[in-house]
């Protein structure tokens, strides 16, 4: 069976992590890596993460013009780079190549650039594409419905070195319809990344919680969303919708 192409952008802590990923997945083959700078330029992004097949050669964002993605055909597009990335595939929406991004904080006008390609292609965008986060999100929003008078408060933890609110945090505050003050940062060592969610009720406290312990557990996300995407309509996805139907689809009947 022919693999799924899979051209990447950013190689960065988690990109690197993410596209190792890909690597290792049968059904998936790495075809290029864009990134920001020169830095590696046309080496292979299989051999910088110790394997000896040759795959996923490294491109400049300086590289991907007009006929890039007619040269160097791809699947599907997975962006881990950051909010400038996805101008640089515009010609691959108009394509129809699906697009997975997981860009966590985008600024207003490039967010709306990849709003604009779902008229043209599948676009899965999440900012924390893990499985396990998107359930959280998912049953805080049916457990705020069922217990709509809890206090709720959101305690995000990540390592020293992430300045912004994490986009994860900021989307659960969304969903619940929660001011930003009730979004609490941590920043202390490497930690990859922790979310929790406390229902304050009388007499009793419910935590929802989720921690990636390594960042493979993104790219074990974007492998999923990547299963998932290739082959759908035209549209915006998300991870939690996605989650939400498999809530359907699986609520114990008693
Ligand atoms: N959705 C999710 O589950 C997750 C999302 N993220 C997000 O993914 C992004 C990347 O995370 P990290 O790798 O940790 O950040 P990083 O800062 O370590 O790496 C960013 C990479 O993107 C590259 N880059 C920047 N602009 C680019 C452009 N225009 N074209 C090509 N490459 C470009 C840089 O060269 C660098 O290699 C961040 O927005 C982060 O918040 C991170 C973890 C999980
Ligand atoms: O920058 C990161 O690493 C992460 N960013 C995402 C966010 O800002 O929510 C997701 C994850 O928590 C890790």
């Amino acid at each position: 069976m022919e693999k799924i192409r899979v051209g990447f952008f950013g190689f960065g802590k988690t990109g690197k992590v993410v596209a190792n990923e890909f690597l290792s997945d049968p059904l998936f083959t790495l075809t290029w890596v864009v990134r920001r700078s020169q830095v590696d330029h046309q080496k292979y992004a299989s051999h910088m993460l110790g394997h000896e097949f040759a795959a996923g050669e490294i491109f400049a964002a300086t590289d991907v013009n007009e006929d890039f993605f007619l040269a160097r055909p791809v699947d599907i597009i997975v962006d881990f780079s950051d909010s400038t990335g996805v101008r640089l595939y515009k010609k691959a929406a108009q394509m129809g190549i699906p697009i997975i991004s997981a860009i966590s904080k985008y600024e207003p006008q490039d967010l709306e650039l990849l709003q604009s390609y779902i008229k043209l292609t599948p676009v899965l965008y999440s900012p924390n594409i893990t499985l396990g986060i998107n359930v959280v999100m998912v049953a805080a929003q049916i457990l705020q419905k069922i217990a709509p008078h809890a206090d709720i408060e959101i305690v995000e933890e990540h390592f020293k070195g992430k300045t912004e609110i994490s986009g994860t945090a900021q989307k659960i505050a969304s969903v619940l319809n929660l001011e930003p003050e009730h979004v609490n940062s941590i920043r202390v060592g490497g930690i990859v990344g922790h979310h929790e969610i406390i229902f304050g009720m009388p007499y009793q406290i419910i935590r929802l919680s989720h921690q990636s312990i390594n960042r493979a557990a993104f790219g074990q996300g974007a492998i999923f969303g990547a299963k998932f995407l290739i082959g759908k309509p035209p549209g915006m996805y998300t991870m939690e919708t996605i989650i939400a139907e498999m809530f359907r689809q699986n609520i114990p009947v008693y």
